[in-house]
């Protein structure tokens, strides 16, 4: 099946990243977050905001190369938060489920939530928001450039004729 882009934008972002926010803010009290490097950034800011939390420690793992994965590589551990007891766990998304088990083994007590899912990883996490198809590519807004352009009328595209 070809792959097909789903473009998220800043706001759209805001509004899923606070929607997670909602699903999470009974679960807790949390002690602090671990933001997921780079993709979890974000979201975890968000949603550090919405839920008063100050304390926030990173994780970073690689696993893609633009959109290739590989194999994953811990570049940053995190230090601040034991063996993830009463700590969330923020990505922006899971895809095959790769980074989310590297990231557990880690921090095995975490929660572990993402604002997006596809199939193959939704039940390695525990919270999420959005789940789009295994076929589908999320493109965030820092992957994105947002210039408006013209786009042609719907009766000139091609094979109408016109
Ligand atoms: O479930 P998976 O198949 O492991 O895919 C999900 C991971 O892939 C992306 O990170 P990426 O490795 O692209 O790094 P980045 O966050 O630094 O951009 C995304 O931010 C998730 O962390
Ligand atoms: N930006 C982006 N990174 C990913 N890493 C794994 N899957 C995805 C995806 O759908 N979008
Ligand atoms: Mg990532």
């Amino acid at each position: 099946m070809a792959p097909q882009y789903y473009t998220v934008t800043w706001d759209q972002l805001h509004r899923d990243a606070r929607a997670l926010a909602w699903r999470l803010i009974d679960t807790g009290p949390w002690k602090g977050i671990v933001a997921v490097t780079r993709g979890g950034l974000i979201p975890a800011a968000i949603i550090a905001r919405e839920l008063e939390c100050r304390l926030i420690e990173s994780v970073s793992v690689e696993t893609y190369n633009e959109e290739s994965i590989g194999h994953p590589v811990v570049t940053k551990a995190p230090t601040a938060a034991g063996d993830g007891e009463g700590f969330l766990i923020i990505d922006d998304l899971v895809d095959t489920g790769t980074t989310a088990r590297v990231v557990r083994k880690l921090l095995p007590k975490a929660h572990f939530a993402t604002v997006y899912a596809k199939p193959a990883g939704k039940d390695i996490v525990d919270t999420f928001v959005t789940e789009v198809s295994q076929n589908t590519w999320i493109l965030f807004p820092w992957d994105t450039d947002a210039a408006p352009q013209f786009v042609a009328p719907i009766a000139r595209a091609p094979g109408r004729g016109a």
